[in-house]
C-alpha cells in the first residue's frame, strides 16, 4: 500500500516536524468533494454513525447527553466540542459501542447496535481508529508493536507493513522512540503513538478524543494534517476537542454540546 503520509520530515525530532503553512485555513468540505454535509446524505450513502433522540446516564446519575440525533456521513470531517463535562467522550463512548444509551437508537455502519452479538461488536470495532484521551497503548510492547498491533490484528505478514509503520512513525516524530516503552515516552510521545496507531489500518472512521492535548501548536497543526489526509482518503473523521485555534484551521462542521444537548454548526 502506498503510505497516505507523503514525504516524512528530515529529522525525527518534534521540533524539526517539516513545514505546515500558517495563516491558511484548510477546507475539508472541498477535500471531501462535497461529500460532507453530515445529515444531508446524497442517494444511496448510508451514514456512518447515526443517532435517533439518544439519552444517556450513568447509573441513577443525571442525563450526559438527552434527545441528541446526528448523522456522520461518509467520507466526512467535523469536531465534537463544547465545556468540560459537557458529553464528549460519553458521545464517542457511544459510537464505539462501550456503552448503551439509555434511550433513542444508535446505528453504526448502518447497523442498529442495541442486542448486537458480541462477534459483530468486534467486527464493528474492527472497521474504526480511536484515539483515547488516556492513550491505553499496551506498556510491554515496544512503540513500534503498539502501532503495528492493528495490522497484526488483521494476520498480515510483519514484511508488508513494516515499512509504512516505520515511516508514519517518523511522520509524528517518533522515528528514534520506535524501540522504546511507553513507560518511557513523555506525554506528548505517549499522544503521538496512540494517533500512529489508530491511523495505520486507515479506518473507515477516525474517532479521537482530544487528540492534540499534549503536544505543542506547531505539532498539532501537522497532526491535524495528518487527520486529514485520511480523511482525504475515505476515512470519516470526529475530532473531540476544547482547542478553539485548531478548529479554526479547518472550515469544517462542528458538533458542539452543552447542557446535554447538541447543536450541529455548519
Ligand atoms: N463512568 C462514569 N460514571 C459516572 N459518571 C460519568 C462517567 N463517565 C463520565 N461521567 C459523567 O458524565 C459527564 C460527561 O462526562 P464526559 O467525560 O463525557 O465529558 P467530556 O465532555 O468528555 O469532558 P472533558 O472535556 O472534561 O473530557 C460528566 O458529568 C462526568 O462526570
Amino acid at each position: 500500500m502506498k503510505p497516505i503520509w507523503g514525504t516524512p520530515p528530515r529529522p525525527s525530532r518534534a521540533n524539526h516536524l517539516g513545514t505546515i503553512r500558517d495563516n491558511i485555513r484548510w477546507s475539508v468540505r472541498a477535500l471531501s468533494a462535497g461529500k460532507n454535509t453530515g445529515s444531508l446524505l446524497s442517494g444511496a450513502e448510508e451514514p456512518v454513525v447515526r443517532f435517533e433522540s439518544v439519552g444517556m446516564r450513568y447509573g441513577l446519575g443525571p442525563e450526559v447527553l438527552s434527545d441528541v440525533s446526528f448523522e456522520i456521513a461518509p467520507h466526512s470531517f467535523q469536531f465534537l466540542t463544547g465545556p468540560s463535562g459537557a458529553g464528549k467522550t460519553t458521545l464517542l463512548r457511544l459510537i464505539l459501542l462501550s456503552v448503551k444509551p439509555t434511550r433513542g437508537l444508535v446505528s453504526v455502519f448502518g447497523e442498529e447496535v442495541s442486542g448486537i452479538s458480541n462477534e459483530a461488536l468486534t467486527g464493528l470495532r474492527r472497521r474504526m481508529g480511536v484515539v483515547f484521551q488516556d492513550f491505553r497503548l499496551l506498556d510491554h510492547l515496544t512503540t513500534y508493536e503498539n502501532v503495528a498491533l492493528p495490522l497484526r490484528v488483521q494476520e498480515r505478514a510483519e514484511a508488508s507493513y513494516r515499512a509504512e509503520v516505520v515511516e508514519l512513525l517518523r511522520w509524528v516524530g517518533l522515528g528514534e522512540r520506535m524501540h522504546v516503552l511507553p513507560p518511557l515516552l513523555s506525554g506528548g510521545e505517549k499522544q503521538r503513538a496512540a494517533i500512529a496507531r489508530a491511523l495505520i489500518a486507515r479506518p473507515e472512521l477516525l474517532l479521537a478524543d482530544e487528540p492534540t492535548g499534549n503536544v505543542d501548536p506547531s505539532l498539532a497543526r501537522r497532526l491535524l494534517r495528518l487527520f486529514m489526509e485520511l480523511n482525504r482518503l475515505g476515512t470519516s473523521v470526529l475530532i473531540a476537542t476544547h482547542d478553539y485555534g485548531l478548529m479554526d484551521l479547518v472550515d469544517a462542521r462542528r458538533m458542539v454540546l452543552g447542557e446535554g444537548r447538541l447543536r450541529i454548526e455548519n
